[in-house]
Order: structure tokens, then sequence, then C-alpha cells
């Protein structure tokens, strides 16, 4: 990496940004002075269409952000991870997702192997599940799964899930427990048969709180309601065998994961293993095999033409020298409900860092905080924020062209698509004072009134958003969704020097969660090594208990 060079492009990026920002309509600039300014912004990635040219981003600024993605060094970069060198520093590893889905790592040509087993026991389960040949222990087949794992052990395999409901198997129904609270698991248990009921118990290091509590929890309900051969109703997925079989799982029922594969991209490893049951294997092969076009463009499409690519430069962009302290994604299909939630591990626990690679202090901001909710429902909330707030927030819509179904269906899906398109549209156009003045006086209203109002109804406009257009909702299209996403990540990693794939972080609260559980448990151990506000809370909560009994 050459610094000064970084810095001069940097510095060239502040002052090219101080020009564009001074033009209230960029945006409607931008078009009107390129006719080819759409065609050239959108890019296709197979089924996947995604339009660029509503962001604030003219060629000069593209040319430069270019420029700085190759003296961050991306091409190595990059070359080394798919290659499996040990990307992630602080944890001495390689980040291998893509090997899962058919990359061969040309440092680690074990895994190829590893990961063809893993697929074939998932396939050979899966199989044994859906016909009925696997038994509970009253010897009726499945029908229920219950995924305990929180995480990324939880968050990809539940998105996928949804997103895939019209692949459903049927005849299994597929839930997802993830939280401490007793109350998360209790709540499917209600009604669960315990006879046709299937716990995964999904845990990388098989040592998070919260799933192992749960699983207990899960166990003694399943004896509870007479279960006895626990080999028939549990089976785990961690890359710590050891640990899974100490907690009693029988040997053959733990699928293996391995820790090159980090937590939030490990959908695509048996922790994927609740979509294949939900759905089918092929399914999952399909998801698996989206991702790897996804993979294939990322790593052979030229900079300029590279959609995760440009997508991180977009990002940086926006967070670096347009102050955007957070970016809103929002899918219009109710089946990607959960997207956004996904992405919020994926990118806030990859890019929430604030030292580089060498363990300096980062110079820039990093990652921004990502939120958002399926459409239309944003609309009728947190979107008035979006159109009038005073902060910049750029937007990602992702919508699908295909409706699943006919009728009424298909108009409420047209419907659907049209309110994305609007949203992007308005977010770029705005209304202007005179406008919204013309508007109420057509419709009747005095002048003084027209014009005191029509100040309150002024949108600014050329507020940025990419559109990402799928063809349709399937496991294909879908996998190369999440990648491009899985790269967009790693480059905004690369751009700002840190490690994506580490979470030191989440650490410390896990640390002080022990003896502040152990001081709830124990009335009588002194609480005067904890800071005052902590000890206060858990004399109330003691109090608390102290009143009800
Ligand atoms: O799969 P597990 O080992 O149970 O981990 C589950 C989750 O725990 C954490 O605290 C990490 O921050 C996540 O990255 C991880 O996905």
């Amino acid at each position: 990496m050459t610094r000064t060079e970084i810095q001069a492009i940097r510095q060239s990026l502040r002052q090219h940004q101080s020009q564009l920002a001074s033009q209230t309509s960029l945006l409607q600039n931008l078009f009107s002075e390129d006719s080819r300014r759409v065609p050239a912004m959108t890019l296709h990635c197979g089924a996947l269409h995604v339009d660029f040219s509503k962001n604030l981003l003219d060629p000069p600024a593209f040319k430069l952000l270019l420029a700085l993605a190759e003296h961050s060094g991306l091409d190595a970069q990059r070359q080394a991870m798919f290659d499996g060198a040990h990307v992630n520093n602080t944890e001495h590893r390689p980040a291998l997702h893509v090997a899962l889905r058919g990359h061969k790592p040309a440092m680690r040509s074990e895994i190829a192997e590893q990961v063809s087993v893993g697929l074939d026991r998932m396939q050979h389960f899966v199989q044994q599940v859906h016909s009925g040949e696997w038994r509970g222990d009253t010897g009726q087949p499945i029908r229920q799964i219950i995924n305990i794992g929180i995480g990324g052990s939880d968050l990809g395999p539940s998105m996928a899930t949804a997103a895939l409901r019209a692949f459903h198997h049927h005849g299994i129904k597929c839930d997802f427990v993830s939280n401490v609270d007793p109350a998360h698991l209790q709540s499917h248990l209600r009604k669960a048969d315990a006879g046709t009921t299937l716990f995964i118990v999904a845990s990388k290091s098989f040592s998070t709180l919260e799933t192992l509590q749960n699983a207990r929890l899960a166990c003694e309900w399943f004896k509870q309601q007479g279960g006895r051969d626990i080999s028939r109703h549990f089976v785990a997925v961690s890359s710590n065998s050891q640990a899974a079989q100490d907690f009693g799982i029988a040997a053959e029922n733990v699928f293996p994961m391995w820790d090159w594969v980090g937590g939030r991209f490990s959908l695509w490893s048996a922790i994927g293993l609740p979509i294949a049951l939900a759905t089918s294997m092929d399914v999952f092969r399909q998801l698996l095999a989206g991702a790897a076009h996804m993979d294939r463009h990322f790593l052979s499409a030229p900079l300029a033409g590279n959609i995760p690519v440009i997508m991180a430069l977009l990002s940086v962009w926006y967070r670096n020298y347009w102050g955007c302290g957070s970016q809103a994604v929002l899918p219009y299909a109710q089946d990607l409900h959960l997207f956004p939630a996904f992405l919020q591990q994926l990118d806030m626990e990859s890019l929430g860092k604030s030292t580089n690679r060498q363990g300096e202090p980062l110079a820039e901001h990093s990652g921004a905080v990502i939120w958002g909710s399926a459409g239309t429902n944003g609309q009728h909330s947190f979107h008035q924020l979006l159109h009038q707030g005073t902060d910049l927030i750029p937007a990602d819509f992702i919508a699908i062209k295909k409706s699943p179904g006919e009728g009424q269906s298909l108009l409420q899906h047209q419907q659907l698509l049209a309110n994305c398109l609007a949203q992007s549209r308005a977010l770029m156009l705005g209304k202007s004072e005179q406008q919204a003045f013309e508007e109420l006086q057509n419709s009747g209203h005095e002048e003084a009134d027209a014009r005191q109002l029509a100040r309150h109804k002024r949108i600014p406009g050329n507020r940025p958003s990419t559109v990402l257009l799928l063809d349709e909702l399937n496991p294909f299209n879908l996998g190369s969704l999440i990648a491009l996403y899985e790269h967009k990540v790693f480059t905004q990693g690369v751009l700002w020097n840190l490690n994506p794939f580490d979470q030191w972080g989440v650490e410390l609260g896990k640390q002080l969660s022990t003896p502040v559980f152990n001081a709830l448990n124990d009335h009588s151990m002194p609480t005067d090594d904890l800071d005052p506000s902590t000890a206060a809370l858990i004399q109330l909560c003691r109090q608390q208990d102290t009143h009800s009994e």
C-alpha cells in the first residue's frame, strides 16, 4: 500500500466533494449532462441488475474512488482471500466462505474435499428427514425443526429460510430461536410436539451462552414431554465437535464446520442445514451456485464494472466525504424482511472497527449504521426522515421483477414495484417550495396560507439511492445477492485497511456479564467492585426479588 498516494487521493476526493456538495440539484444535473448515464451506470450479473445512476457520483469522483481501490491493494487482497491466505490477521486464519460454494483455494487444497464431504452428509440427512426414514423416538417422522443459535448461527439461515418461502418443503415447519430470554424458546415449545420435533443446536464455537442455555432448556422440555432418545431429536453444527459431544449430542449427529469460516459468513456451511431442511438440498445447492456466480464476477470483472466494488466505493464515498453515518437497506419483498437484520451483523460486526490491520488508530470513519425494513411498511414510518430529515442517508432499494402470483396478487406486486421505484425517484427529485405552493393554490388554499404551508411541504431531493433489481426471488439469485453484500463488506475492509473478519468488541459484553450474573444469583455477593450504576441496578433487581417472594 502506498500511503502517500492514498493520502493524495483522499485529499482530492475531499476537494471534489465540496464542489459537488454546492450543487443542490446535483443528481438531476448529472442526468442532464450525460444522456448515457443510466446505461453506463447500470451493471448486470446474471439475473441481478444494479442501477447506480441515482448516486452523487460524477466521472471524476468515480475515477478517484477507483484509484483509491487500486492503491489500497484490492486486487492482491481479494486474491489472497480466495487463495486461503490468513486475511483474518488477528485470529491468524483464512476467511474461506468462497470455498463453501465451490472455489478451490490455491493454498488449502484439502478444503475442497472437506466441503464436498460435508455437503454429502447434509444431503443424506435431509433426504432421511424428508423421506420419513429418520424417525423420532416414538417412531414418528419429523415435522418441525427448531434451530437454536445466535448471531451468524441464526441470522443467515433464518433470513434465507424466510426468503425462500416459495420453495418450502411441504410438511416441515422451521423455527429459529436465538434470544437467551426463555420466552423466545417457550413461545415455540408451546406449539411443538416432542415426538415430531428436531432441534439443531448451531454454534461454531459451541461455547455461546445463549445457545447452550436454550439447548439445555430444550433438552429439559423434551424429557418433561416423555422424550427418551435425545439422539433422534438433537443434532448440532459446530467446529468444536468435542464440546457438542460433551454436551450430550451423539457424535454421528454433529455436522462439522471449520475455523476458516467466519460466523457471519457461515450460512453456506452446515449452519445452512435448516435452510436445506426447510426447502431441499437441491435448493441449497442452487443457493451456493448463485453465490459462486457472484464470486466469479467479483474476482474477474474489472474494478470499474465490478458490482460489489462499486457498492463499497459508494459506501466509503458517502461515509468519509459526505458525512453519512448510516445507510438504509430497503427490500421491497416481504420474504426478504429479515435481510436488513442479517446485513446488520454482516456489515456492522465486520466494519465496526477503529483500528487498522497494523493496530494503529484509523484516520477515517469506518462502518456506518445499517438499518431498514421491508417496503412499503417503511414508507409509513421512517421514510419521512429519509425525505425531509437533516441527515443524508443513502438507500439501497432491493426489488423483485417477477410476481410470484397472478390476478390480484400480480396487481399488488406491481404496486409494490411502483412504490419502490417511486421512492427512489422521490428521493432524487424532492419538491421545490414553488411546486408545493402551486399545488396548494390549485387545491384552493389562500395565498398566505399556501406560502406558509409550502415551506413545510418542500422536500430537498438530491438524495442518493441504488436500485438492485432481481428478475425473481429464487435460491440462485438470493445466493448472488448475499454474496454481493459479503464482497462489498470485504472491499470496504480493504479500503479502510481493517480486518473485517474479527469481532473483539463483542467479547467485552460476554466477559462482563458473568460477574453480574453471579451477583444477581447470589445476594450475599458484594457488589463494591462493580461500577456504582451497575451495583445500584443489581440492588434494585435483588429488592424486586424480595418483593415477589
Ligand atoms: O456460532 P457461535 O460460536 O455460537 O457464535 C455466534 C455469534 O457469537 C458472537 O458473539 C459473535 O459476535 C458472532 O460473530 C457469532 O456469529
